[in-house]
């Protein structure tokens, strides 16, 4: 444990276009282009549920730039690193994204410094709630089955950002108790967490999501209500 081995590379570099570390880099690439993972911000952990592993991006590097070689992967079920890239460290977000494999049995786990998400949470106190727009339809309602219907509100808590990335958990993981039904926590100051059941709909509900926060600071700016009285 501790060394890079050269068996672990077989790990993170198969052809499989569609291997969790050929995903990390891609989204990371393609998350870039939308100002999401900017000057080293942000990051993706995807879950291989078939071999009970968890993979995970480097700290403090460039994300539109790296390649698979860069990734972690960690044993889920004793918690240890079975790769470990020489002179990197995992995610400063790495115990973010453990608490809600942990707690919410999720696939993957994106976390981004989207604008729209800082924005919201400058504008909005506990909780961003929207209603009455078609997009929160990609929500899915988490306690019960299927998505948010169009009249349905949608509500991401809000906790308080701290100096250190790890600090975040326990109020992450309040959030995580106190929403049942929610599939992403809205960070003050900083950003924003969004997972779901595999990759592609995490991918998704963040899109949508980002979708929402951005609509939802132009409803504001032009005293829109965001949520609609019926
Ligand atoms: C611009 S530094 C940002 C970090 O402190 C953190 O917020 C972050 O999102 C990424 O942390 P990292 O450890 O590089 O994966
Ligand atoms: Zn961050």
């Amino acid at each position: 444990m501790g060394l890079e081995k050269p068996d672990s590379d077989q790990l993170v570099v198969p052809a499989d276009e569609e291997h969790p570390a050929n995903l990390i880099c891609e989204l990371c690439r393609n998350f870039y282009g939308n100002g999401w993972v900017t000057g080293t911000g942000g990051g993706i952990s995807i879950r291989d549920r078939s071999r009970n592993l968890i993979f995970l991006a480097p700290s403090g590097v460039q994300k539109e730039r790296m390649m698979p070689l860069n990734i972690f992967v960690m044993d889920f079920k004793t918690k240890e690193y079975i790769r470990r890239p020489l002179k990197l460290k995992p995610s400063s977000c790495t115990p973010l994204f453990m608490a809600t494999y942990i707690m919410r049995d999720t696939g993957a786990c994106i976390h981004t410094h989207s604008q729209n998400a800082i924005m919201c949470t400058l504008l909005f106190e506990d909780v961003f709630e929207i209603s009455c727009i078609e997009q929160i339809k990609a929500i899915p309602k988490v306690t019960g089955s299927g998505n948010l219907l169009y009249s349905d509100r949608l509500v991401i808590p809000i906790i308080e950002n701290t100096e250190k990335e790890e600090q975040l958990e326990p109020s992450l993981r309040k959030a995580i108790l106190d929403y049942p039904g929610t599939t992403a926590i809205l960070v003050r100051r900083h950003g924003i967490y969004v997972w779901g059941e595999t990759i592609w709909k995490a991918k998704i509900y963040n899109e949508a999501i980002d979708y929402l926060l951005e609509l939802a600071v132009k409803m504001k700016q032009l005293g829109i209500p965001t949520v609609k009285s019926s």
